[in-house]
């Protein structure tokens, strides 16, 4: 689905971003971790199209992605970025619609209310609808926005698709961090390849297949979660040694300062 290959990103006039390989394929949930600054928003950026990075290739779907026309792309792959200014005063159901804006001239009314309606449902955002955007709480908005996100995909067929969430629990509280990255692994089970950047490293541990754990732009590890997230590699990308607590079946884990 996603392939990255020998991608270098330089930003004021520093190598921030060297991956030398990476694939995400359809069906699957990779996590993104790293210390602050380590690369991840800029990687997530690259693999969507947003930016052309300085070296290397990024392919959707077997083409190149700067090829895609970007309404095409829009309707394949969506992302939430990890913070959505708006300085517009609409509803949170205008919020989301904006999420169709891609699909306007081809989908139908019940088409576009349906991927609304879903959107909002699956966010625990439908009680919002009616309410003006600006006035939720921070929490609140960021369901929106996973709305809008989700409605975006809504009409494609998942395994062409790609979610990309940046940060998508930063401002949720515990039952909605679990019900949005459940949500996120749904779409996987249905075909779509599905992008996390997360600093929670047990929500990783739980909801990710695939972890890529960065360090100042370059790779740390990369594989099955479990193998990733040890105490020797999370302690090298943080930069602080760190002591793994599990459960007795090894499901839910947390990381502490040693
Ligand atoms: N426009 C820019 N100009 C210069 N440097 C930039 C620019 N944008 C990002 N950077 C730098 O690129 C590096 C990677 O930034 P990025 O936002 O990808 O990090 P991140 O891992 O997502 O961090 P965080 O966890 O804090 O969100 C950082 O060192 C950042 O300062």
């Amino acid at each position: 689905m996603i392939e990255v290959e020998e991608l270098r990103v330089n930003r004021g006039g520093r190598l921030v971003l060297d991956i030398p390989e990476l694939h995400v394929s359809p069906g699957r949930v990779l996590g993104i971790l790293g210390s602050n600054g380590a690369g991840k928003s800029t990687l997530l950026s690259a693999m969507a199209g947003e930016m052309r990075p300085g070296e290397g290739e990024v392919r959707f779907g077997g083409r190149a992605i700067q090829s895609w026309r970007p309404p095409e792309l829009a309707r394949h792959r969506a992302v939430l970025p990890q913070v959505s200014p708006l300085g517009l005063p609409l509803s949170v159901t205008e919020v989301v619609a904006l999420g169709r804006i891609p699909w306007a001239g081809i989908e139908d009314r019940e088409q576009h209310w349906d991927a609304i309606a879903e959107g909002l449902a699956v966010a625990s955002a439908a009680h919002l609808a009616r309410r003006p955007y600006g006035a939720l709480s921070g929490g609140e908005q960021q369901r929106v926005q996973l709305a809008r996100v989700l409605a975006q995909l809504h009409g494609a067929v998942p395994r062409e698709t790609a979610l990309m969430l940046d940060e998508p629990t930063a401002s949720l509280d515990l039952p909605h961090q679990h019900a949005i990255l459940a949500a996120a692994r749904c779409r996987a089970m249905e075909g779509a390849a599905v992008m996390l950047v997360l600093h929670d490293v047990g929500l990783a541990a739980r909801y990710c297949d695939e972890v890529l754990l960065l360090a100042q732009g370059r790779v740390v590890a990369h594989g099955p979660a479990p193998l990733v997230l040890t105490e020797e590699a999370i302690s090298r990308a943080y930069g602080m040694a760190v002591r793994r607590l599990h459960d007795p079946q090894g499901r839910e884990v947390v990381f502490v300062p040693a």
